[in-house]
């Protein structure tokens, strides 16, 4: 535990890490939870896809069929969820709810972000989570990044790039509560630690956005 105030009420409010993919963000929360086991949890989501081998119900995800994904959505227990390649996803309050005391960290994409800040302020008790953004250095380098982690197929980084866009775009409008850009992995990690830590100053730790031209993401 570090020696430097804890802001205790913040640790309350979920953390949501923002970023367009391969910025980094799954990196440096891996490094967070290294440094402080059982301190913070990631909330399990519900899937109408099939497990994966492997995969166990409650664990990676919770698996629900159409009928109960849609049935969960119409009474609104989603605090967001996405169709995507013809499956259902979202994150429920209660997925939040069951992680406490432990601090939630929701890693998700831009419309759950859109769709949490228009729900959060109206559950009971109300949520009110810091909105981080992890920002890459350069274009350039989140090109690279996202080519050199090996995983992705040349249409899957069109379509990431396509995403970014729309990502850095909204971080241009100033509305995250943070904002770390992760240039020197060292430096960011220490910056996440003290914003994800509620260690007093954190709201004043982060950087500046960088200028980024988004043109050269077409
Ligand atoms: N500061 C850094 N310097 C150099 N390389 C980095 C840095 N941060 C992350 N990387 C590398 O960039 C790649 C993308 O990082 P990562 O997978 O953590 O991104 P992500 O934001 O979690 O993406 P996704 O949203 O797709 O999961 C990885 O190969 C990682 O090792």
């Amino acid at each position: 535990m570090s020696a430097q105030a804890i802001d205790a009420s913040v640790l309350n409010r979920p953390l949501v890490m923002c970023g367009p993919s391969g910025t980094g963000k799954s990196t440096l929360l891996a490094t967070l939870f290294k440094d402080h086991p059982d301190q913070f949890g990631f909330s399990v989501s519900h899937t109408t896809r099939k497990p994966r081998p492997g995969e166990e119900n409650g664990r990676e995800y919770h698996f629900v069929d159409r009928e109960e994904f849609m049935d969960r959505v119409g009474k609104g227990e989603f605090l967001e969820w996405a169709e995507f390649g013809g499956n259902c996803y979202g994150t429920t309050f209660a997925a939040l709810t069951a992680l406490h005391p432990k601090r939630c960290i929701l890693d998700i994409e831009l419309q759950g972000v859109l769709q949490l800040r228009a729900k959060a302020a109206q559950q009971t008790p109300p949520l009110n989570p810091v909105y981080l953004f992890l920002s890459p250095p350069s274009i350039s380098t989140l090109k690279s990044r996202l080519s050199g982690r090996g995983t992705e197929t040349e249409a899957s980084i069109r379509k990431r790039l396509d995403a970014a866009k729309a990502e850095l775009k909204y971080a241009q409008e100033g509305k995250h509560d943070v904002y770390i850009v992760n240039d020197d992995l060292k430096v960011a990690g220490e910056k996440l630690d003290k914003v994800a830590m509620g260690i007093a100053g954190w709201e004043e730790c982060g950087d500046k956005l960088p200028e980024l031209d988004l043109t050269e993401l077409d």
